[in-house]
């Protein structure tokens, strides 16, 4: 079947080429008129993938319920018109472009400080009505005058090297990196914003939109600003509290800002863009025809090895996977998952408390955090169905308060590679260890403190017993006049002595009734039978379609 893949926002024709170009993809371009919510609902319905811009936002209600889309990618940077969260509970990954636009978008900040600082846009318009008003055009000059970044991420650092080249002095705020690496790039770093705010006569935001970030720049900060400085926002609306920015122009004291961004998009509340010495652009950023082509032709490529090869590129809501460390993980994640269904099985689903996964030799140096997610959306597969996947698991299992950890340890044991999952119930613990022969057959190595050879896939009966002569023999017996075939079965022993505790798991080619269960059950030394149902062997995972 094709993977359907629609866009909502413009992008550059030589990344819709790509699309196009993909016979395994079918392209929806769906940008002209843009889609009311409702439509954006409907068409999501038929889509596995979406690739957007800043224009389309992809909100809770409109995320709600898309059992098909598997995938989101921003061809840019901001995530922020999408909801996360909810995209990640439905296990939906997103992805975005992060460095394709930077230097367009520290031009473009680079531009509106020199417009800014030199009255460009008005003197301009005022020419444009036959006027030649040299005088009230002074402007600023830029060298020697100190500039604030805030936020020194991939367009933060490029503007202040470009500041650097116009002679500005630069300082800096951003709790995340490191002074060394600021110094690198000629700035001077503060650990207290408030202690910085009093340099900068001039300031320019470029961090990501959080709630730590919203409103960061507010009355009471800008107010700690020279009296004559200009602000800068080429990130986000929102960053400066717009009202507070309107009024600390309206009042002189910031002579003047350059904005690119708005809270809300295209700003409905214009009081701020129609102050004479505000400039503004229509979120211009990232819009040349170098960064489009960059961003559109790597989010068509994102999207497009997430949906033919499993491939996770610039993911945010889940670790990032390469096509070819795919390769290799994929009889991992199928162990852990199957590890994580057979212990939903043997606990019912019911009083899950904890679980801890160990990985041992060859399985500690994969990606653990995936498998770990692999074996949680087993887990929780009876209580969640198929609303579970890698993405969510985490969450998910989180919200249902059921901390999941792992351990590695490079150290093989009996086996080169090894899972063993231990779940903690209101019942007891359960524990489950797999491995994998030849780096291809599944097998149950472990059941408890149980050792044993079983096959990890389709039906498994399983008994507890004591260890006595002719038991097999019985089973094989009942499963025999009732039709059922054996394809293998595995015995495992507390000690090595007869006549202790032993577990059966028998591989069998069809499901028993429950008459047939009763009547093993009905041995005297059988103390448990149970029914546990794993995919068949090589059968494709939910969605990553391993
Ligand atoms: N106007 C436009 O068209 C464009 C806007 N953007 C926006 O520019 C912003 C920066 O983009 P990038 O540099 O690519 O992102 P980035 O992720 O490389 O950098 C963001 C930086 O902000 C810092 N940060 C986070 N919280 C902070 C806080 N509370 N205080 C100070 N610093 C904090 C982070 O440590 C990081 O270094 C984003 O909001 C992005 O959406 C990006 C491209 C185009
Ligand atoms: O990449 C970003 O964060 C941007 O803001 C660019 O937005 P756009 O793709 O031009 O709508």
């Amino acid at each position: 079947m094709l993977h359907r893949v629609l866009v909502t926002d413009n992008l550059s024709a030589a990344g819709l080429k790509v699309l196009e170009e993909n016979p395994e993809i079918e392209l929806v371009i769906k940008t002209d008129p843009k889609l009311s919510v409702e439509q954006l609902r409907e068409e999501l319905q038929d889509a596995d993938g979406i690739v957007i811009r800043s224009g389309t936002t992809l909100t809770e209600e409109v995320l709600e319920g898309q059992s098909r889309l598997k995938a989101i990618v921003r061809a840019g940077v901001g995530v922020d018109n999408i909801d996360i969260p909810a995209a990640t509970r439905q296990g939906i990954v997103v992805m975005n472009t992060p460095a394709g636009n930077t230097i367009s978008t520290a031009e473009h900040t680079i531009a509106m400080m020199m417009a800014m600082a030199r009255n460009i846009g008005p003197a301009s318009a005022s020419m444009r009505e036959g006027k030649w008003e040299k005088k009230i055009f002074t402007g600023t000059q830029l060298a020697g005058k100190t500039i604030g970044v805030i936020g020194l991420g991939r367009v933060g650092l490029a503007v202040a090297q470009r500041c650097l080249g116009l002679e500005m002095r630069i300082v800096g705020y951003d709790p995340f990196i490191s002074s060394e690496r600021a110094n690198e790039f000629g700035i001077e770093l503060y650990r207290d914003l408030d202690e910085m705010l009093p340099k900068c006569e001039l300031l320019t935001v470029h961090t990501t939109m959080t709630p730590e970030t919203k409103n960061l720049i507010n009355a009471e900060r800008m107010a700690k600003m020279p009296k004559g400085a200009r602000i800068i926002n080429c990130a986000r609306g929102g960053i400066i509290d717009e009202d507070a920015l309107a009024d600390a122009v309206e009042s002189g004291h910031i002579a003047g800002a350059a904005l690119d961004v708005f809270l809300q998009e295209p700003p409905k509340e214009t009081r701020l863009v129609k102050l004479p010495s505000v400039l503004t652009t229509p979120h211009l950023g990232a819009s040349t025809d170098e960064a489009q082509e960059l961003v559109a032709v790597e989010a068509s490529e994102i999207i497009s090895g997430f949906l033919t090869r499993n491939e996770v590129r610039h993911a945010v809501n889940m670790a990032p996977v390469s096509a070819s460390e795919m390769g290799g993980m994929k009889k991992y994640i199928d162990l852990a998952y199957r590890l994580g269904i057979l212990l939903a099985q043997q606990t019912h689903g019911e009083g899950i408390r904890s679980a801890e996964i160990h990985y041992r030799g060859e399985a500690a140096s994969k990606h653990t955090r995936l498998l770990t997610s692999s074996f949680s959306s087993g887990l929780l597969s009876i209580a969640l169905g198929d609303r579970i996947n890698i993405v969510n698991a985490s969450m998910l299992a989180e919200e249902r308060g059921i901390p999941i950890s792992e351990e590695t340890s490079k150290k093989a044991g009996d086996f080169s590679t090894m899972i063993v999952a231990e779940v903690t119930t209101d019942q007891g613990t359960l524990r489950a260890g797999g491995t994998m022969f030849g780096h291809e057959y599944l097998r149950l190595v472990l059941m408890d403190d149980y050792q044993l050879d079983a096959y990890l896939d389709g039906t498994m009966l399983i008994y507890r017993h004591r260890d006595v002569p002719g038991l097999i023999g019985l089973v094989g017996t009942v499963l025999g006049k009732n039709n059922i075939n054996i394809a293998h079965m595995a015995l495992g022993r507390e000690t090595n002595q007869p006549g202790g505790d032993s577990v059966a798991v028998i591989n069998l080619d069809s499901k028993p009734g429950q008459d047939v269960i009763d009547e093993i059950l009905s041995n005297k030394d059988v103390t448990a039978v149970e029914i546990v149902q794993l995919p068949v062997a090589g059968a494709p995972l939910p969605w990553l379609g391993l």
